[in-house]
């Protein structure tokens, strides 16, 4: 392994580059006391909706915007993007940066509520993009909820699934990094699923419905 690899990390996150409705929705975010995705993350996302050409995505974890509207920048023009956050301010504030996106009304549901009550009333194969990004506690709770609700060829995204480098350390035996470790053996060994995990931020499973 070369030990250039964090300089290598750096650049690619520095690679993705950001506009000043980015820029707010991250002041906004850290204004609210929200981690936003980092923008190499965002960069990913970017290009993950425009290949996926969904028609229908979810987002668990709204945050104040930042990766809805990377998401938003490349999803077709007539696609509805679903966003789920149990706190009323960080949805006020994702609104506000969809807005400034040039994001219509009438493409993004914004669902008030607890991801656990709310992604069960979503309709199984109906999405073909579903990113989680919320409390990192329950994120195989949600990526179970997700993969009922993608149709085949769809994908998973799982953001900040290395647990800030701890996951790969048999040393740290905290709740979330273990649970974390358990999601990713459980999307590994999906038959439903062939997934894989990205290096970009704090990591990024992307995983396909088969
Ligand atoms: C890391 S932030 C999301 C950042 C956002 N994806 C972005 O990049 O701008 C996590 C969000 O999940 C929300 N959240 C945490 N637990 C939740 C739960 N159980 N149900 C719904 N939302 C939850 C928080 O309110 C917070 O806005």
């Amino acid at each position: 392994m070369s030990s250039n690899k964090s300089t290598s990390w750096s650049y690619t996150e520095a690679f993705a580059s950001e506009d000043a409705v980015q820029a707010r929705a991250r002041e906004r975010s850290f204004d609210l006391g929200i981690t936003p995705v980092s923008p190499g993350v965002g960069a990913v996302l970017t290009v993950l909706a425009a290949s996926s050409k969904s028609q229908a995505a979810v987002e668990i974890g709204s945050g104040a915007g930042v990766s809805g509207v990377c998401i938003l920048r490349g999803l077709p023009s007539t696609a509805v993007f679903t966003t789920i956050d149990h706190d009323v301010e960080h949805l006020k504030a994702a609104r506000e940066a969809f807005a400034e996106a040039g994001v219509p009304a009438n493409r993004v549901r914004a669902i008030p509520g607890r991801a656990a009550a709310v992604l069960p009333r979503l309709t199984d194969g109906a999405y073909d993009f579903v990113l989680v990004d919320a409390d990192k506690a329950n994120a195989l709770l949600y990526a179970e909820q997700g993969i009922r609700l993608l149709r085949r060829g769809g994908l998973l995204v799982v953001n900040d699934a290395l647990d800030r480098d701890r996951v790969s350390n048999p040393a740290h035996r905290e709740p979330t990094t273990v649970r974390l470790r358990e999601l990713h053996r459980a999307l590994r060994t999906d038959e439903r699923l062939c997934a894989s995990i990205l290096p970009t931020g704090d990591g990024l499973i992307v995983a396909a419905r088969l």
